[in-house]
């Protein structure tokens, strides 16, 4: 990725580095025109004329370096922060092509650090990062150069002695430095992460009457946070003057070598001063020398772990050749046995469904019995194998993951609402639409009636900045959203645990009303909202165990009936 930037971008470099050289020899040219001013004015006749001309040079000179510092900016400064911008734009594209098995390994937070964190590294290492690598070669020989013009290279071999270790210095100071920043960082965002579950989760933590808990964990990891700054103050207060020490061995060695042979006439007072200007000049690219190679490192770092994240491929592929399928008029599972990627536990074995078009199926079953697994599987979530899952007879691996998930709406356990309106979460990913199939979706879904009664209706913004819903509205809401979407099958898992049985027996009797065309999939626990579904599958330990209508399965007598007694009992109690 860096290279192919390069490739493309070099020439913004190269004038970048060329301005920066040349900003670096203007600003050596300063101490030069104020010692010839000073030889002007230290002789027995003084030439104001010529200290004024030198005044005007430097005047001259600032504008030039006002306009070349300007510029190296705009070009290698700008060129940083253009990669990191399409840097972040190909990870982000690439994190949201990655398949659920992905994120079921990476952290959030993790995922985060990569936009944050790695992306200012990269930014580092690709714009200050160059700076001081000019800086380090080519402000250090120019100064080494002008300080040899100045007074010659006997003093100059003299006065540069103690000078490598200021980047012997910076090299091992900017580990530490790195190191310490590092855990700032790391401690802030323990702290911050810790902060935000608390107050998110602040309803269980009340309920639990845990708060001093909280408070004790909240104070050890702000006082951890506290004490990795405390550290990294010190390591930054013990090197600067470090290396202001070792400059001030470099004034010594001057003025003790330098001061006679000024007075020996050897030197002339103004250049004298001008190699104690250089002095001071040439600490900061030595300093540079040991914060670009911590720098590069830090960089290196980074981009390989975002390398890793782009070259992730997809565990669920695409097909090269991709089969049109039309409506969906069949969905058929046969012999499926599945373990997630990279575990060896099967979640489902030896499972045989099918689906016809227009049918209501029922999956029921124990908990952690492979419910959810079987539709994400039909809703391309989570990769298959060949010959397993079938959509009007083609296999589901031949069909590409758009086209199922157009044709498919999958309404997932959990609720998510963006902080928008209601009509536009309820319109989410839908272009064009009219607020007439809004309303109506959404009495389907029976939460017309709240909705109309929040402050702005259908315009009322919902989540954290809004209006707050209870966890059945949220739920209703989704699934409006889930019906806004023209599917030809719809899976709602466990959707309407929220929602009590008689609203959920009300949508589910008026969706089957309203869509007989469409093939829905209800996975739900409340058995009783299944007493009209063509066919019911009763999972447990991830097989079917048994399958039929309601009543078959009640005359059966096995783990349906026995569950659905359970059921009656509870609400008889
Ligand atoms: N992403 C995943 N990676 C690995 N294992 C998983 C993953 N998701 C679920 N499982 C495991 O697969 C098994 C079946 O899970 P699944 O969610 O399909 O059950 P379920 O019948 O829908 O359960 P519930 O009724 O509690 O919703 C469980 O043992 C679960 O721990």
């Amino acid at each position: 990725m860096i290279k192919e930037f390069l490739k493309k971008r070099w020439p913004f470099y190269l004038a970048g580095i060329l301005t920066l050289i040349v900003v670096d020899t203007l600003q050596l040219i300063i101490p030069k025109f104020i010692s010839r001013a000073i030889d002007g004015l230290n002789v027995e006749t003084p030439d104001v004329s010529l200290a004024k001309l030198m005044a005007l040079g430097i005047i001259g000179i600032a504008v030039g370096m006002f306009i070349t510092r300007f510029l190296w900016r705009i070009f290698i400064i700008g060129n940083a922060r253009k990669f990191t911008y399409e840097a972040r734009n190909l990870l982000y594209d690439k994190i949201l092509s990655l398949d659920m098995s992905f994120f079921d390994k990476h952290r959030s937070g993790d995922l985060m650090a990569h936009f944050t964190n790695d992306m200012n590294n990269l930014e580092r290492m690709l714009g200050p990062g160059i700076v001081m690598m000019v800086d380090a070669v080519f402000m250090s020989s120019i100064t080494l150069f002008f300080m040899s013009t100045s007074v010659g290279w006997h003093l100059t071999l003299v006065a540069i002695v103690p000078l490598p270790i200021i980047a012997i210095i910076s090299l091992i100071f900017g580990k530490f430095i790195y190191k310490r920043s590092r855990k700032v960082q790391d401690t802030f965002s323990d702290l911050s992460g810790f902060t935000e579950e608390s107050i998110d989760g602040i309803r269980v933590v009340k309920t639990f009457s845990i708060l001093p808990k909280f408070q004790e964990i909240f104070a050890d990891r702000s006082f951890r946070n506290f004490r990795a700054m405390i550290s990294l103050i010190k390591v930054w207060g013990v090197m600067w003057p470090l290396i202001h020490f070792v400059s001030s061995l470099s004034y010594f060695l001057t003025i003790a070598y330098g001061g006679p042979m000024v007075i020996n006439s050897k030197i002339t007072l103004g250049e004298f001063f001008a190699f104690n200007n250089y002095i001071g000049m040439i600490v900061w690219p030595l300093t540079a020398f040991g914060w670009v190679i911590n720098i590069v490192q830090n960089g290196r770092a980074s981009y390989s772990r975002i390398l890793k994240v782009l070259n992730t491929m997809p565990k669920v592929q695409e097909p090269e050749n991709p089969v049109e399928i039309g409506k969906i008029k069949s969905i058929s599972i046969k012999n499926l046995s599945y373990s997630y990627p990279g575990e060896d536990r099967f979640v489902l074995k030896n499972v045989n469904m099918f689906i016809e078009e227009g049918q209501l199926i029922g999956i029921v079953g124990t908990v952690g019995s492979g419910k959810s697994t079987i539709v994400k599987i039909i809703s391309k979530l989570y990769p298959v194998e060949r010959n397993r899952v079938f959509i009007n007879g083609v296999d589901i691996n031949d069909i590409s993951s758009e086209v199922v998930r157009t044709k498919i709406s999958y309404v997932p356990q959990e609720t998510f609402l963006f902080s928008s309106t209601v009509k536009n979460n309820i319109a989410f990913g839908v272009e064009e639409f009219n607020e007439m199939k809004v309303k109506e979706y959404a009495m389907l879904s029976a939460v017309h009636k709240d909705i109309e009664r929040f402050p702005k209706g259908y315009d009322t913004v919902v989540g954290e900045r809004g209006v707050t819903l209870s966890g059945g509205q949220k739920q209703r809401i989704t699934i409006a959203r889930a019906l806004m979407r023209d599917a030809d099958v719809y899976i709602f898992d466990d959707c309407l645990s929220a929602v009590d049985p008689e609203t959920e027996e009300q949508i589910i009797e008026s969706l089957r009303r309203s869509m007989q065309n469409k093939t829905m999939v209800i996975i739900t626990h409340r058995l009783k909202v299944l007493q009209d579904a063509d066919m019911i599958y009763v999972f447990d330990e991830g097989k079917i165990v048994e399958k039929g209508k309601h009543h078959e399965l009640l005359e059966n007598n096995g783990l349906y009936a026995s569950m659905y007694k359970k059921q009656l009992i509870k609400e008889e109690l």
